[in-house]
C-alpha cells in the first residue's frame, strides 16, 4: 500500500506542482492519476520512488516513511515505465530488461534468462531480445519498457503516460495487455494519464487532479461518472458522453 499523506511540492522557482494531496493506493490495485498537462501528475508519481522529494507531507509504503529508506535501493525496488520507453539505446533488449536485476546482484546469466520470460509475458517473441531498441516499433519498445519494469518482480509499478506515444490501435492493445498482466500479477500500480477513457479502462480508482496539483475527486470510474464532485470534474470527463470502457 502506498499512502500520500498531505504531500505538497513547490519547486525552487515558486511553482506549486502538488497541493496537500492525501491519497491511498491499496496493494494489488491500480490507481490512475488523471489530469490535464501541468496538473502535477508526474510530480506526484515521482514522489513514490524519491525522484522528487515533497516540500511537505509524507509518502508511506506499507506504513513506513520512505524518507527512512536508501533512495537508490528504493528506486531499484520499484518498477518504472516512462512515456518514451526510456530504453538504453546501446544495449540489447535483453540487457535493457536485465539491467536492474544485475545492479541488484542477480547474476547476468539468470537475469538474461528472466528477461526472456518477461519478454514473452508482455507478448513479445523472446528472439527480439537480441535487437537494439531502435530496431523495434514504438509499441514493441513500450512492451520492453513494461518488461523491464517487471524485472526483479517489484510489488509497485509506476507508469508515467506509458502508452502516450503510440497510435490508438497499438495503444488499445497495450492497455488490454496491461489489464491481462495485472489480473495475473496483482501489482500495486500508479498510472499517469491525461486520457479520460484510458483512466476509466485501467483504474480501480481514479484520482483526478486540477491545475495547481489539487485533488478534484477520488473514486471508481463509475462513481466519478455518476456523481462528479463539481463542475470541473463534470467538464473534464465530459459527463453525459457515452462510455464504452467502464468495467
Ligand atoms: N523541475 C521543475 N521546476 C519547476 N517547475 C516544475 C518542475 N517540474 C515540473 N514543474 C512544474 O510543475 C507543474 C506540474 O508538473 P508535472 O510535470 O508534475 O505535471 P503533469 O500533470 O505530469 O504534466 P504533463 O501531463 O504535461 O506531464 C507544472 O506547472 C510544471 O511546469
Amino acid at each position: 500500500m502506498i499512502e500520500f499523506d498531505a504531500v505538497s511540492k513547490v519547486y525552487p522557482d515558486g511553482t506549486t506542482a502538488v497541493s496537500e494531496v492525501t491519497l491511498t493506493v491499496p496493494s494489488h490495485k491500480t490507481v490512475v492519476l488523471l489530469g490535464s498537462s501541468g496538473s502535477g501528475k508526474t510530480t506526484l508519481l515521482r514522489m513514490v520512488n524519491r525522484m522528487v522529494e515533497p516540500t511537505s507531507g509524507r509518502v508511506l509504503i506499507d506504513g513506513a516513511d520512505i524518507r527512512d529508506r536508501n533512495a537508490v535501493h528504493l528506486r531499484r525496488s520499484i518498477g518504472y515505465v516512462m512515456q518514451s520507453g526510456g530504453l538504453l539505446p546501446h544495449r540489447t533488449v535483453t540487457d535493457n530488461v536485465a539491467t536492474v536485476p544485475v545492479l541488484n546482484g542477480t547474476s547476468r546469466r539468470s537475469a538474461r534468462k528472466e528477461a526472456a520470460g518477461l519478454l514473452e509475458r508482455v507478448g513479445l517473441d523472446p528472439a527480439l531480445g537480441k535487437r537494439y531498441p531502435h530496431q523495434l516499433s514504438g509499441g514493441q519498445q513500450q512492451r520492453v519498457g513494461v518488461a523491464r519494469a517487471l524485472a526483479g518482480d517489484p510489488n509497485i509499478l509506476l507508469m508515467d503516460e506509458p502508452f502516450g506515444a503510440v497510435d490508438p490501435v497499438v495503444r488499445r492493445d497495450l492497455q488490454d495487455e496491461l489489464l491481462r498482466l495485472q489480473s495475473q500479477l496483482g501489482k500495486t500500480i500508479v498510472f499517469v494519464t491525461h486520457d479520460v477513457d484510458e483512466a476509466f479502462l485501467l483504474a480501480d480508482t481514479v484520482a483526478l487532479l486540477k491545475p495547481g496539483g489539487v485533488l478534484a475527486q477520488v473514486g471508481t470510474p463509475t462513481e466519478i461518472v455518476e456523481h462528479p464532485a463539481d463542475d470541473f470534474v463534470a467538464e473534464f470527463i465530459d459527463a453525459g458522453r457515452p462510455r464504452s470502457v467502464l468495467r
